[in-house]
């Protein structure tokens, strides 16, 4: 017979030690008991735990310090904070020190379950990882010294509850870091759903979110569930969350606080466990500077920052990238896979990659299409001349080149043209996809979508 797991709970309170236990109990968990950190110190050094419990204020110190000892002695040991209600600074402060997660009083027991099944299925590791085999299609390809660090810091976040805050360039990988981080965790049996803020119309995104009932508008024909409710038990994936309107910027910031949704239309808070990640290639923190970004959304989502480097910074990574995904390449044509020639591995080592893995990925997709053999030569790159290893230059798709002549055109219609004419040329480059050719351009998913339809080019 397996052992029950081991909980260790500290408390001053004994009524609340009790309850504690007995909820535990009741989950198949055994507890010991510590009033106050000496306690809890001496269980520790008798007793291989599975997770810890931890009130804030103790006696003789307050749990902050327990987290930060366990993490010096035990780092694999989750510990979870209870924090007084609304004390958010705390909560953040607890998870930025190591901690799993936290829970606000008065403790709602279904949250406390939650946070104690996801805990024990930490050392439960093989189940999660054959589930991550199995969904986890891609790999985070790079051996260079950042990537071996990535990797370790998205085992570690993997283990938390923190939201994350994942910075990089556009194409660098961050929704593929997230995913790591979704399927290297606790809550990889449920889902990953991830979300671009950016391509959701402004009018539709509280329904988005949060779910409708039948009739709460024109068109809410049956009930909805929202992303939130999509994702209960996993991770929403927030991608290019700086795009999102103000308003709903207070409205996520309420149900990430309240831990509860109510759909359009609804009468009662649905409660929804669900971890926060986000991603955005822009400065959160200038936007908050600028007013564009809420503040208290801001320190709520970014607990943990993580940057995804640029593939110029770990040009080293190339060649393995480029063998990896020659292979995907090859498996989804169902053909052998190609090679590649040392001279065209040396250019693309020296090219830019404004667009950065992605860019990659369609910089070889291209090739193999042209490529005759079964090696891809320099020609098949079909790379800008001129761009390039030159820090400088620009990449080819986000330069205006080749000027029209205005002729007698209007200043209004000179401007269309060369507008028309970038964006066909981003679209291109993006092939069709309408959110990267935004980003080529700089401008929002919004802009886009509306200038496509001014200039007749849907
Ligand atoms: N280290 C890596 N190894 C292998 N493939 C990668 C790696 N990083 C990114 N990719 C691939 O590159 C493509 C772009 O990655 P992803 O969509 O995660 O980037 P992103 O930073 O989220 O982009 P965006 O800012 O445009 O949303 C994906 O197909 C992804 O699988």
């Amino acid at each position: 017979m397996s052992k029950s797991p081991l909980a260790l709970i500290v408390d001053d309170e004994p009524d609340i030690l009790q309850l504690l236990g007995i909820t535990l109990l009741r989950m198949g968990i055994d507890t010991r008991k510590a009033e106050n950190l000496e306690q809890a110190y001496h269980h520790l050094e008798n007793n291989q735990f599975d997770v810890c419990l931890t009130d804030m204020r103790l006696p003789d110190g307050d749990g902050l310090e327990l987290v930060e000892h366990i993490q010096e002695k035990h780092p694999e040991l989750p510990v979870a904070l209870i924090t007084a209600h609304g004390n958010m600074e705390i909560a953040i402060d607890a998870m930025k020190a190591g901690a799993f997660d936290f829970l606000s009083k008065p403790v709602d027991l279904n949250a406390l379950r939650d946070l104690i099944g996801s805990a024990i299925k930490l050392n439960q590791p093989s189940q999660s990882s054959k589930k991550t085999t199995r969904k986890m299609k891609k790999q985070l390809i790079g051996d260079t010294p950042i990537m071996k660090q990535l990797k370790q810091t998205i085992l570690k976040l993997a283990r938390s509850q923190a939201p994350v805050f994942i910075n990089g360039e556009s194409g660098t990988g961050k929704e593929l870091v997230a995913k790591l981080i979704h399927y290297k965790g606790p809550r990889a049996d449920a889902p990953f759903v991830p979300v671009n803020c950016g391509a959701i119309p402004s009018e539709l995104m509280e329904s988005e979110f949060f779910g409708h009932k039948k009739g709460s508008f024109t068109g809410a024909i049956s009930d909805k569930k929202g992303l939130f409710q999509s994702a209960d038990g996993g991770t929403l994936f927030l991608d290019e969350i700086a795009e999102l309107p103000i308003a709903m910027q207070v409205k996520l910031l309420r149900a990430i606080q309240e831990k509860s949704v109510r759909p359009v239309g609804g009468e009662s808070e649905i409660p929804i466990n669900v971890r926060i990640l986000s991603a955005s290639h822009k400065n959160l923190l200038e936007l908050v500077e600028k007013e564009a970004f809420r503040q208290d959304l801001f320190y709520r989502i970014n607990v943990i920052e993580l940057s995804v480097p640029s593939l110029k910074e770990r040009a080293g990574d190339i060649p393995k990238l480029a063998e990896y995904l020659l292979g995907q390449l090859a498996s989804l044509h169902g053909t052998d896979t190609l090679n590649i020639s040392q001279q065209a591995l040396d250019r693309l080592i020296k090219y830019e990659f404004p667009g950065n893995i992605r860019e990659l990925e369609n910089i070889l997709e291209r090739a193999t299409t042209l490529c005759s053999g079964d090696e891809i030569q320099l020609d098949d790159l079909n790379l800008p001349s001129g761009s390039t290893d030159n820090k400088d230059s620009k990449p080819q798709h986000a330069s205006i080149v080749d000027l029209p002549q205005r002729n007698d055109l209007t200043l209004d219609e000179y401007l269309e043209q060369i507008e028309t004419a970038e964006i066909k040329k981003a679209m291109q480059a993006a092939k069709g996809n309408k959110t990267q050719a935004a980003k080529l351009l700089g401008i929002s998913f919004r802009a886009m979508r509306y200038k496509l339809k001014k200039l007749n080019l849907e």
